[in-house]
């Protein structure tokens, strides 16, 4: 086995609020991605999501079941998204290769068996970061290159978030059963994502921060909006929302995140904004 995985439990609002540093930490931080010939899953209890990534470095990485799903093949009852934030890499799923630059995504649906990750140059792997959720129907495994997603321009560089939303899966766009990704990039300057912050019931969270240097951090915001917490983040590390809680954060420099949705829709939109004035 090349793989690992941890779970996470849900956690529910008034029990986060008591929480330390620490505590906060290991329930919502995952900080153990992107091993090098591995590859690593955290396995939530908030919609089943699982966050991962698969490095391959000295030769192709098989994605592996795990115990966690119960089923023979990883893919039996779930669809996959990888994006891949390093050198160019492949995927291939069930004997069709799928080529991938630096921040393209894959979708891979519910049924493929046999899916495997590459890397076109060792000296600079790629770099995928997984999701996935349960599905309830195949949706047709394709690519998405970063240039076709759907891009939204938000924030004002006075306001410290003018950035680009670049929604992967949308309504006019690839199907799926219950992911919605995308990638959110700052303008010169600008380091607020989410703000103003909302929360969405329906729909569990993941960000996934990277582009960072090394000494610098990004303050994750989480919480009920009365009752925030922050968690502080470094590059490559990815953060789980629970379906309760705000996500926003500010970086101590400039940074690119990967956010991904899953839950009971797949509508961008459906959120509670929460009023600046209303955060505690
Ligand atoms: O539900 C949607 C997600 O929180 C992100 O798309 C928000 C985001 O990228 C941003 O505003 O910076
Ligand atoms: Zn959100």
């Amino acid at each position: 086995m090349t793989t690992d995985y941890d779970i996470r439990f849900a956690v529910d609002p008034a029990s986060a609020a008591m929480m330390t540093t620490g505590e906060l930490r290991e329930n919502f931080l995952v900080d153990d991605l992107f091993a090098s010939d591995r590859v690593n899953w955290t396995y939530t209890h908030y919609d089943r999501m699982a966050v991962g990534s698969a490095v391959p470095v000295a030769g192709p990485l098989a994605l592996e079941a795990i115990k966690p799903t119960g089923t023979a093949n990883f893919l039996d009852r779930r669809e996959l998204i990888a994006v891949n934030i390093g050198g160019a890499g492949t995927i291939n799923a069930d004997g069709s290769a799928f080529d991938m630059a630096a921040r393209d995504m894959a979708y891979v649906g519910m049924g493929t068996r046999a899916i495997s990750f590459a890397s076109a140059d060792a000296a600079n792997p790629a770099k995928f970061y997984l999701l996935s959720a349960p599905a309830h129907a195949t949706h047709e495994t394709r690519l998405i290159r970063i240039g076709e997603a759907k891009r939204l321009d938000l924030g004002a560089r006075e306001t410290c978030n003018e950035r680009s939303i670049f929604q992967f899966i949308h309504a006019e766009g690839a199907k799926t059963c219950q992911l919605v990704v995308g990638m959110t990039t700052f303008a010169p300057g600008s380091v607020w994502n989410t703000m103003p912050a909302h929360v969405h019931d329906r729909r569990m969270e993941a960000y996934l921060y990277f582009d960072l240097p090394a000494d610098a951090f990004v303050i994750h915001l989480m919480g009920e909006p009365d009752e925030t917490r922050h968690i502080v983040m470094r590059n490559e590390q990815a953060v789980i929302s629970p379906p309760w809680s705000i996500h926003a954060g500010a970086g101590t420099a400039g940074y690119t995140f990967i956010w991904a949705m899953a839950g009971d829709n797949v509508d961008y939109t459906d959120v509670e904004k929460v009023e600046m004035s209303a955060l505690l």
